[in-house]
């Protein structure tokens, strides 16, 4: 997406939400440096329909929550020979079917292909419309191989290679994954879109013009950094202040 005209200011790092220490580790590889962000471990409820649906409205859901810049993802596994199923539902299906019973809903397919996929979505805020990233692997599905360890990688062959995600080191898995993929046009977005973040000056400043409005009398009394109390409604982010100086360091 082509930034247009100022950068948008954000209030928080974004926050990555999901509730899968699996995925945060692989992201936390993935994205190393290169985008600041914290982590919130929320099970969001889920829609059923399109991947992109169900990413844009899980992102919707957890700005909500965080009243900040979220990032969520949702991954798919889908069986070409199936039209694309389980695809969104493969949370459920591995859950009760297992790697054998996955395997097994092909039997009756010479064609075992499949695709990882991956779909990002980026809400700035909780009235923001979401922003998607798609990143798909080729493969197919085999009987498991590999440590079992995170959800369906002992099952997926991705083509070109001849080790399950499950068997493959896990850089290497990060090189070529639906994950990586999608986090490559993710990282691109961030690169084009130069986000700024708001820095402790400009929420002193802030401050100042509150005070001078009359309107800040109980919040010279509760600067202290680590008061989350600080009752300040018009910038209810200020728990974040230490953290965006940090993050404002990164980001230059
Ligand atoms: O809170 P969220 O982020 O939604 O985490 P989740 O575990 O519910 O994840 P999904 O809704 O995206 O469901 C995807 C399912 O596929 C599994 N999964 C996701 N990425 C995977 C990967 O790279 N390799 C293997 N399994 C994966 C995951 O454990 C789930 O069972
Ligand atoms: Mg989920």
């Amino acid at each position: 997406m082509a930034a247009t005209g100022r950068a948008a200011a954000l209030l928080q790092p974004v926050t990555f939400v999901t509730g899968n220490a699996k995925k945060l580790e692989e992201v936390r590889a993935i994205l190393g440096n290169s985008i600041p962000f914290r982590s919130l471990k929320l099970d969001l409820p889920e829609l059923q329909g399109e991947p992109e649906d169900i990413s844009k409205e899980k992102a919707r859901l957890a700005a909500k929550e965080v009243s900040g810049p979220v990032l969520v993802e949702d991954t798919c596994l889908c069986f070409n020979a199936l039209k694309g199923l389980p695809g969104p539902y493969i949370k459920w299906f591995l859950q009760k079917l297992g790697h054998e019973g996955l395997n097994n809903l092909l039997m009756a397919y010479e064609d075992k292909s499949a695709y990882a996929l991956c779909v990002f979505s980026l809400a700035l805020g909780p009235n923001a419309d979401p922003i998607t990233f798609l990143g798909k692997t080729l493969g197919k599905i085999v009987p498991p191989r590999g440590p079992n360890d995170f959800g369906w990688d002992p099952i997926f062959q991705p083509d070109g290679y001849d080790q399950t995600y499950a068997e493959m080191p896990k850089e290497e898995k990060n090189k070529i994954s639906h994950r990586s993929r999608a986090l490559a046009l993710v990282k691109s977005h961030f690169a084009e879109a130069k986000y700024t973040f708001e820095t402790e000056p400009s929420i002193q400043q802030k401050w100042m013009r509150l005070r001078n409005l009359g309107l800040g009398q109980n919040m010279e009394k509760n600067k202290d950094l680590n008061n989350a109390s600080a009752p300040a409604p018009s910038m209810p982010l200020l728990n974040f202040r230490l953290e965006q100086a940090e993050v404002a360091q990164q980001w230059r």
